[in-house]
């Protein structure tokens, strides 16, 4: 397992080994131990899986509120997309900045994104799948959502927002400023 820290404190990329062989490969997707070996203890409760017909297809940016604020741990597991944490801790030296990783089903990569982080990701070819595991289960009530395209926040999705899908949730996001944040760092 290789890990290398983002330019977001936190924000982790893990690359499991994989065991390539005559048939193909096998990975470990997630071993508690190895990862509790690199200090990451999360208790994951809840795995999703998300399916999107189209390259150009955006989800997010999204958040629980505590108590049910959620980590996730993002992994691509059929064709291509690139997934975006933002900073989203009032006080934190870093709020309101990004990282944008690309996850490939070829590089088996994965993006920790701990709690206090919107999350979002675009996909980049048709027939794409995601797959990660969260922290804490799914609680509508406690469920936010920021606009994707916020220019205050200014992420690089790397295609013509003309062409973005999206859901009619998200189109009507609300831009950062707009939202309270619910989550706080020790630096405010
Ligand atoms: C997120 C979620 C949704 N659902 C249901 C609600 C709804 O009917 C349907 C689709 O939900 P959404 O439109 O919210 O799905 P989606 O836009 O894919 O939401 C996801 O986006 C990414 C970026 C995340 O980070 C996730 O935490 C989650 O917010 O699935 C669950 O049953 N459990 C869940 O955990």
């Amino acid at each position: 397992m290789q890990i290398e820290q983002t330019a977001l404190d936190g924000v982790l990329i893990l690359t499991p080994r994989r065991h390539g062989d005559a048939r193909g490969w096998f990975a470990e997707s997630w071993n508690r131990a190895t990862l509790a070996e690199h200090g990451i203890t999360t208790d994951w409760v809840q795995d999703n899986h998300s399916f999107s017909a189209r390259a150009g297809t955006v989800r997010g940016l999204h958040y629980q509120s505590p108590p049910a604020a959620q980590a996730k741990l993002v992994r691509c597991a059929r064709g291509a997309l690139t997934d975006v944490a933002v900073d989203f801790r009032s006080g934190s030296a870093t709020f309101g900045r990004w990282v944008a990783v690309d996850l490939t089903e070829e590089d088996g990569r994965q993006l920790l994104i701990p709690q206090g982080f919107l999350h979002g990701f675009v996909t980049r070819k048709d027939a794409t799948e995601i797959a990660y595991k969260c922290s804490a289960p799914y609680s509508p009530r406690h469920d936010g959502a920021v606009r994707w395209d916020d220019p205050a926040i200014g992420i690089d999705w790397r295609i013509d927002p003309a062409d973005a899908i999206l859901s009619a949730k998200d189109a009507a996001a609300p831009l950062l400023n707009e939202v309270e944040s619910p989550f706080v760092t020790a630096d405010a």
